[in-house]
Order: C-alpha cells, then sequence, then structure tokens
C-alpha cells in the first residue's frame, strides 16, 4: 500500500470571517482599561494549544505596565505530562516572555495552581492592608478564566467554585466581584477578579482566525465546522495521521472521514444518509476533550524565527485593527442592505 502523504500546506482559507469583536469584548475591555488604577497585577490567560495565536496584543496596549504573570492553560490538552516533548515545548514558550514569569496549567492538576498560588503570595504585594491585593485575570473568551480562578479559590482557601463555566465562549460578560484566594495573617488579602473574554477586533492571517475558532475562543456557528474539521485534519496528519484510526485510515480528505465518522458513532439522518455537520461538531469535540492527540497547532520554531528576524514586522497596532473591523463591518452591512 502507497505511504500516506500529509498535505504540508492547508489551501482552502477561502472567506473565512476575520473578526468576533463583540460589543461585551469593546465594552469589558474600556471598563477593564478605566479600573487598572486599582488593579495590582494582571494574570494574562492563553491556550496552551496556541501560546503565539492566543496572545491578544489589544491587552498589551490596553494594560500597560501593570505586573503581570502569563498562564498557558489547557496544558494537558497540549501535551503528555512529563514527556520531553512537553519540557521542551514549555522551554521554547518560556523563551518568548523572558522577563516576565510563565506558569502552565491544566485544571485537573492540584500541582500546577499551587505554583501559582505560591508565586502570588510572594509576588503580588499588597499596597495596603484594607482593600488587599487586587488581581485581574484576562483573555481570549473561553481560554479558561473562570476555571483558573475557581481552582486558584479551590487551592488558596478551600472554596467551592464561584464562577460559572462552560463550553462556549461568552459565559463571563462582565467583571466579576472580588473573589479571595490568599488569606494572610496580616489581615491584607488577595483577591482576583474575572473579566469577559476579549477578542480581536481583527485577525490578518485567516489560519490563525481557523486555530482560535479550534480552541473555542469563537462561537461554533461563526466558521463552518467542515472547514474546521478539513484544517483539524490538516493538523492531526502532520502530527499522528493514526491519531483517528479508530474511523478511518489516514486521509487528506474531510468529507469521507466524517461520513466514516457519522457512520460509526451513528450520526444520520433519513435513510442513513450521515449528517456530516454534526459529525464535524462531534469530530471537533473529541479534540477538544483531548481524544484525538494533544499537540500544539502553532510552530514555535517558526514563530522564534519571525523574532529572530530582524526585518520582522511589529504586530498590528490596536487602532489599525479596530479601523479594519470598523470598515469589514460597514461592508457588511451595505451587502445586507443591497439583499434586502
Ligand atoms: N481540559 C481542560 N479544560 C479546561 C481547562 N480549563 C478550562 N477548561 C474548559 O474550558 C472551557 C472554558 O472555560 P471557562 O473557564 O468558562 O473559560 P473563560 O475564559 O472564563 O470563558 P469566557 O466566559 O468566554 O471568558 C470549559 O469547558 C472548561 O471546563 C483545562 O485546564 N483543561
Amino acid at each position: 500500500m502507497a505511504q500516506f502523504v500529509p498535505r504540508q500546506v492547508f489551501p482552502n482559507y477561502g472567506a473565512i470571517p476575520r473578526s468576533y469583536f463583540l460589543g461585551h469584548h469593546r465594552a469589558g475591555l474600556s471598563k477593564m482599561k478605566n479600573m487598572l488604577s486599582s488593579i495590582d497585577y494582571v494574570v494574562e490567560c492563553r491556550d496552551y494549544r496556541a501560546p503565539v495565536t492566543s496572545i491578544n496584543p489589544m491587552f498589551e496596549e490596553a494594560l500597560g505596565k501593570t505586573r503581570r504573570l502569563i498562564v498557558y492553560t489547557k496544558r494537558d490538552l497540549g501535551s503528555i505530562p512529563q514527556s520531553a516533548e512537553q519540557k521542551l515545548t514549555e522551554k521554547k514558550i518560556r523563551n518568548f516572555d523572558p522577563n516576565s514569569a510563565v506558569f502552565f496549567t491544566s485544571s485537573s492538576s492540584r500541582a500546577d495552581v499551587s505554583q501559582i498560588i505560591k508565586h502570588l503570595r510572594n509576588d503580588a504585594a499588597a499596597p495596603d492592608k484594607l482593600t488587599g491585593c487586587r488581581v485581574m485575570v484576562v483573555g481570549m473568551p473561553n481560554v479558561g478564566k473562570s476555571t483558573f480562578i475557581n481552582h486558584l479559590r479551590n487551592h488558596g482557601v478551600g472554596k467551592a467554585k464561584a464562577l460559572k463555566t462552560g463550553g462556549q465562549p461568552g459565559i463571563t460578560r462582565k467583571i466579576a466581584s472580588p473573589v479571595k484566594i490568599i488569606e494572610r495573617d496580616s489581615g491584607s488579602h488577595t483577591y482576583v477578579l474575572d473579566t469577559p473574554g476579549v477578542f480581536m477586533p481583527y485577525v490578518p492571517d485567516a489560519e490563525n482566525m481557523l486555530k482560535l475558532a479550534l480552541c473555542g475562543c469563537v462561537k461554533d456557528s461563526v466558521i463552518s465546522p467542515i472547514t474546521l474539521v478539513d484544517y483539524l485534519l490538516y493538523q492531526i496528519n502532520l502530527h499522528d495521521a493514526q491519531a483517528y484510526q479508530r474511523w478511518s485510515e489516514p486521509t487528506n480528505e474531510a468529507m469521507p472521514l466524517l461520513e466514516r465518522f457519522a457512520q460509526q458513532t451513528g450520526l444520520l439522518g433519513k435513510g442513513g444518509v450521515p449528517i456530516v455537520d454534526s459529525a464535524a461538531l462531534h469530530f471537533i469535540q473529541k479534540w477538544r476533550q483531548g481524544s484525538i492527540g494533544r499537540f500544539l497547532l502553532d510552530d514555535l520554531d517558526m514563530e522564534q524565527r519571525r523574532r529572530d528576524d530582524p526585518e520582522q514586522k511589529p504586530h498590528m497596532s490596536m487602532s489599525q485593527a479596530l479601523k479594519i473591523e470598523r470598515v469589514t463591518r460597514k461592508n457588511k452591512s451595505d451587502v445586507n442592505k443591497g439583499t434586502d
């Protein structure tokens, strides 16, 4: 049998939406900026599976120089615990931010969260005893901020879940009330504030939009699930084409894979016809649960080369991104008016 050759480039970017900047993202970001004077520390959450793509440059501009630490969430979905590959990956990620404290967490690991509590206990000082230390947690939608805060609270002060969490973005819509995570004998405790996930106004690179959609940062209705599976299949094949062998032999074709997946998981409509849209959503969900391979969507070596290149282009500024988002929104509304 001929040896399987995975696609080396993904050709199907087509008309993928590049924006998901909702009203509550804009309002949340503006509120965060206004609150900064009463915040002592920022924790920026990024997704372990897309450690470069899930950096929101808007936070850099909006949150200024407030002392911060970076937490890569969902570690369990991007690597095998204690593996040599995990160690190497995390070393490369740390190198991107040599001047910041960087942590990697999985919601199922007590040790990961304990390390962060220890760091905050030493590093996040309270300006005065009465208010204590106020830490704001920011990040892209659905990156795991509320889950992370619930764990900090559980490990820090032994209390049960305080914040609502969920599998789709946008569960937290407003800046939440402070939650105590560290108690000190002095009475100067540490409190954490959850914030709504904020997406960027415009994603210049279509591939990055697909990565963010796979990680669940945008609602599943924004990009066709079949396009998402096609991109996911491209990524899985680059890492391990045997990862979906329960349903199919290695393939570069999303449709036949989804048909086989639908047949074997019972996602069939009238006359036994596979319901490929539902199959696509289920397939993505399985990957999000870690059951079709655990790997990064970003190429860290390529990112390092980009950073080392003296000619590298700077990130798009917030005002540029907002401008493109405004123009895209206007064009869309003009098209809609034209079709009314
Ligand atoms: N496997 C795994 N799942 C996680 C982890 N952290 C969070 N999740 C899941 O990710 C989803 C999103 O988590 P949330 O805590 O609601 O995310 P959020 O960033 O607060 O979301 P927004 O409300 O959109 O801002 C939930 O289904 C969590 O169970 C993790 O470390 N590992």
